[in-house]
């Protein structure tokens, strides 16, 4: 299937068929009635239990209910094949799966927007698990009302409204919804918070509720804050060479490992562990080069400078480069590249794209070194190191393949997008690729 276009008048709702997101369908769809927009509907089957199947189900007739009725409703669902290995958080592996397949299916439906149904409660459930595990400012933050991720505005527009407004809500316009029923099992930390701390705690504490949510909007400022001084202690501590470690030590303990942490994490795009840190700190002392592993890469330490090198990329750098790969991108979708360890998406765009054909037969190849990039028209060619470092591409966005047409032009550089030379005249039909690494 071809990738839709930005629809505009399109917003999309995560629907669980659970209460929150049945309330907050029905809230959607009877503004959008009004203004004139259509809703999609989009439902993540997890694949994880017998009854799942059942939910779908409701979701589908509830829809076909509403469309009926005249409401501008489509269901749109997939169906998640996770893969656990020993180790895995079920929900953390589930979550990060559902996230990327509500994006898939919002893009696909033409919505950039979608609407979440967490409320005030979710918010200061997080904020009470992230303490418990021992998290710092940015996971007691919880959910931001807004987010916007690789082409998706995120929105939580309940994310202030206690529980308790949404049951009323319900009750009012009489909703059906599924009852989750592994919210009743004790297996998962949330699901143990709900049904035996949290009762005692606001029988306790009646303004719990409102008082962690007020807790989680500090962390969220203070963790903004942080980002925003790390931000200015790595302009000077990364020329774009690596990491400064001795000057980044420097700045003391707690500064030094702000920017130390949040350096990886803009560099891997994985948030490191307590461990690594510490680890890293305690190690890196008066020491010039070392290596340090992790699940997700290695960080090496060569002449003072730390820099990052993701898994794929460290395997292809002991065992030589890749090899250059044909494949075919005009089915259009998600294409998987498994030597490379991720998978080019191929959208539609109305500028800034190539045109069909060029997508026919496309060879992909690893940096061999010269090679040029313009990144818009009337800009110049420039080497891809300069345009890298020029747009601050971290080192774990480049490490996906060079793509070039059959006539050995370069269409695409993973980080930087597509290549001026290549785009298609505004107005004609045309394509871009992203390219999304294996987690
Ligand atoms: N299987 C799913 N399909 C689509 N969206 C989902 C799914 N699970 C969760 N969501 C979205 O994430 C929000 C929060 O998830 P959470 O797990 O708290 O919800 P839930 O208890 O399953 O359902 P609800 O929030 O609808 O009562 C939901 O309100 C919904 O917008």
């Amino acid at each position: 299937m071809k990738p839709a276009a930005a629809a505009p008048g399109v917003v999309a709702v995560a629907y669980s068929g659970g209460r929150d997101s049945t309330a907050l369908l029905f809230a959607t769809l009877r503004v959008a009635h009004a203004l004139g927009l259509r809703v999609v509907a989009l439902h993540i089957h997890h694949g994880l239990q017998a009854k799942a199947d059942d939910w779908l189900r409701h979701c589908r007739k509830q829809c076909d209910a509403w469309k009926r009725q005249g409401w501008p409703v489509t269901l749109a669902w997939t169906r998640l094949h996770l893969h656990l290995t020993a180790g895995d958080s079920v929900e953390a592996v589930a979550r990060r799966a559902r996230y990327q397949a509500l994006r898939r299916l919002a893009l696909e439906h033409g919505a950039h927007t979608v609407l979440l149904g967490h409320h005030r409660t979710d918010q200061a459930e997080t904020f009470l698990l992230q303490a418990l595990r021992g998290g710092g400012v940015a996971g007691l933050a919880g959910m931001p009302v807004t987010a916007t991720r690789e082409g998706v505005a995120w929105l939580r527009p309940w994310r202030n409204r206690p529980r308790s407004d949404i049951e009323a809500y319900v009750v009012q316009h009489g909703l059906a919804y599924v009852d989750d029923e592994s919210n009743a099992d004790d297996r998962f930390a949330r699901n143990l918070l709900r049904q035996q701390v949290w009762p005692a705690l606001v029988g306790a504490f009646p303004q719990a509720e409102a008082a962690l949510a007020d807790a989680a909007a500090w962390a969220g400022e203070a963790s903004a804050c942080l980002e925003a001084l790390a931000t200015l202690d790595l302009a000077s501590l990364d020329d774009g060479l690596g990491l400064d470690v001795q000057a980044c030590r420097r700045l003391g303990t707690a500064r030094g490992r702000n920017a130390l942490r949040v350096w990886i994490r803009r560099m891997s795009g994985h948030r490191p562990s307590a461990s690594l840190l510490e680890r890293l700190w305690q190690e890196s002392a008066g020491v010039s080069a070392r290596r340090w592993d992790w699940a997700k890469g290695e960080l090496r330490l060569y002449r003072g400078r730390l820099s990052w090198v993701g898994r794929v990329v460290a395997a292809a750098s002991e065992a030589r480069a890749l090899p250059a790969t044909h494949l075919s991108l005009k089915g259009g979708g998600i294409v998987a590249v498994p030597g490379w360890g991720g998978a080019l998406r191929v959208e539609r765009v109305r500028e800034g794209g190539v045109a069909w054909e060029r997508l026919r037969r496309v060879e992909l190849r690893g940096r061999q070194g010269g090679e040029q990039f313009q990144s818009g028209h009337g800009r110049p060619p420039r080497a891809l190191k300069k345009q890298f470092q020029a747009a601050a591409v971290p080192a774990w966005q480049r490490q996906g393949p060079l793509v070039y047409d059959a006539a050995g032009h370069l269409l695409f550089v993973p980080g930087l997008g597509m290549d001026a030379r290549a785009w298609a005249t505004p107005g004609r039909p045309q394509w871009r690729l992203l390219w999304e690494p294996l987690a």
